[in-house]
């Protein structure tokens, strides 16, 4: 048992209950036990003195490129496109030590900032390159994050009319055959599962019309989710309207990808349509704000989709597209982009918070199970410390995480297991991770 006492807690239930001073009783079976106002009840157990601290779910982070930790800091002033011709054929190079590598690293910072959930999106097996699937996995395990790899694909090379070069992608067949093969290994579908497996090729400038359509039978008949990048840039709007002879959305709805176990990675280039769609089939958007804006892709219209009932999350995005990759802060990020595009009222700071956590877990098909904190559900938590120079001051502790920098996390769990204490991994040693990815650095641009 962990008792969380003498704590703000903002809820994210249905109706965002926010106790100003409460608690949160983790039980041996790593569920929620109790949350409420007030002092909590007696009990044993490990306290927690919550004073000075919020007390939130964990934040999901519904969009990432792990691997892409080794690629950091390239291609810096490029658009989408630009930025992904001068990296295709570096990341030609990636293997299983160089994708384990960086996938600590880069889970390793999630957790510090408050992340107990992420996905990846892994496209690019290099035929040489071992499980680089495997590898992250086994990152993950180390980290003690709860994991939803997807397993990605490309197989429409530029030969045939896409956008990478012939040595990144893969035939059609074996895309097929290696998603299944993934599904049928890591997959696990029960309530509380640490890992599960969704199907997701990658683009539509990357990825044949065939691999689209049999990847969605694949998962449906699988009962495994699917994810995408969708209306990214205008480039991407461009390569659609000129191949398809539609908008990007109105090619998805074509090749059966639209619908509530689907959730799109960016939607920036999204017309009235497009979201009114999206809205009625419950088609989810990872929201990725401060890579949109690194790659100067656009502003997306996320109060127009919260206002259409489109299930959004936020998304840190590859850390090539978005170098500072801490999901904490990209709900301040979320926050201001919003507001730039809508004005003050656009978003609030529990608005922000509930698309970083019960926004991300509906994304993920994991809503019944995580997201907030109500009484069985998983204890995938974080106590956040607000009271040092940085937040003191600001008397709502909830406006203090959104508004203020990012926040140093006390202790995070994930079910009921600390992965973060006082700003520290449980599990691994920085040092040791940032060590490793240095050398798959070193060893991807050599
Ligand atoms: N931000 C990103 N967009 C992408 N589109 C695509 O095909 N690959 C990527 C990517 O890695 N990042």
């Amino acid at each position: 048992m962990i008792i969380i006492d003498n704590v703000a807690v903002a809820t994210v239930d249905a109706a965002d209950t926010y106790h100003p001073s409460g608690h949160v009783v983790v039980g041996d079976d790593g569920r929620i036990a109790a949350v409420g106002a007030g002092p909590a009840p007696e009990g044993p157990g490990r306290r927690v003195d919550g004073a000075g601290c919020l007390v939130t779910p964990g934040l999901v982070n519904t969009h990432h490129h792990l691997y892409q930790w080794a690629t950091r800091g390239l291609a810096l002033d490029e658009t989408l496109f630009g930025w992904l011709t001068t990296l295709y054929p570096i990341w030609g190079r990636l293997d299983a030590e160089i994708v384990g590598a960086a996938a600590g690293a880069g889970l390793g910072v999630l957790a510090l900032s408050g992340c107990t959930l992420s996905m990846d999106h892994h496209y690019v097996f290099p035929r040489d390159g071992g499980d680089v699937l495997e590898a992250e996995i086994e990152a993950a395990r180390r980290i003690g994050l709860r994991f939803h790899p997807t397993r990605g694909s490309m197989d429409l090379s530029r030969k045939d009319g896409g956008l990478p070069p012939d040595n990144v992608v893969e035939t059609t067949d074996e895309a097929l055959a290696a998603t299944e093969r993934a599904i049928d290994r890591w997959h696990d579908p029960s309530p509380g599962a640490m890992l599960q497996i969704a199907v997701a090729p990658c683009s539509p400038f990357s990825v044949t019309t065939r691999l689209m359509t049999e990847a969605a039978a694949l998962a449906r008949r699988k009962g495994v989710r699917l994810h995408t990048h969708l209306a990214e840039t205008d480039d991407e709007e461009d390569f659609c309207r000129k191949r398809f002879g539609c908008t990007p959305v109105e090619y998805a709805e074509s090749v059966g990808w639209l619908g509530d176990d689907v959730w799109l990675a960016h939607g920036v280039h999204l017309d009235d349509p497009a979201i009114e769609r999206l809205g009625a089939t419950g088609t989810g958007v990872a929201h990725c704000p401060s890579s949109n804006a690194r790659l100067g892709a656009g502003v997306a219209r996320v109060r127009d989709l919260l206002d259409h009932a489109v299930p959004v999350g936020l998304g840190v995005d590859g850390a090539a597209s978005q170098e500072v990759s801490h999901l904490g802060a990209e709900l301040r990020q979320a926050l201001y982009t919003a507001r730039s595009r809508g004005g003050p009222t656009a978003m609030s700071a529990r608005q922000a918070l509930r698309l970083g956590t019960m926004g991300g877990a509906r994304c993920l098909g994991r809503q019944d199970d995580l997201g907030s904190l109500e009484i069985g559900k998983l204890a995938d938590l974080v106590v956040w410390r607000l009271d040092g120079l940085a937040h003191d001051g600001i008397d709502d502790r909830l406006a203090a995480l959104v508004f203020g920098p990012p926040a140093p996390v006390e202790l995070s769990l994930v079910g009921g297991r600390p992965v973060v204490e006082r700003g520290e991994l449980v599990h691994a040693d920085a040092e040791t991770l940032q060590r490793e990815a240095a050398v798959a650095h070193r060893r991807i641009l050599a």
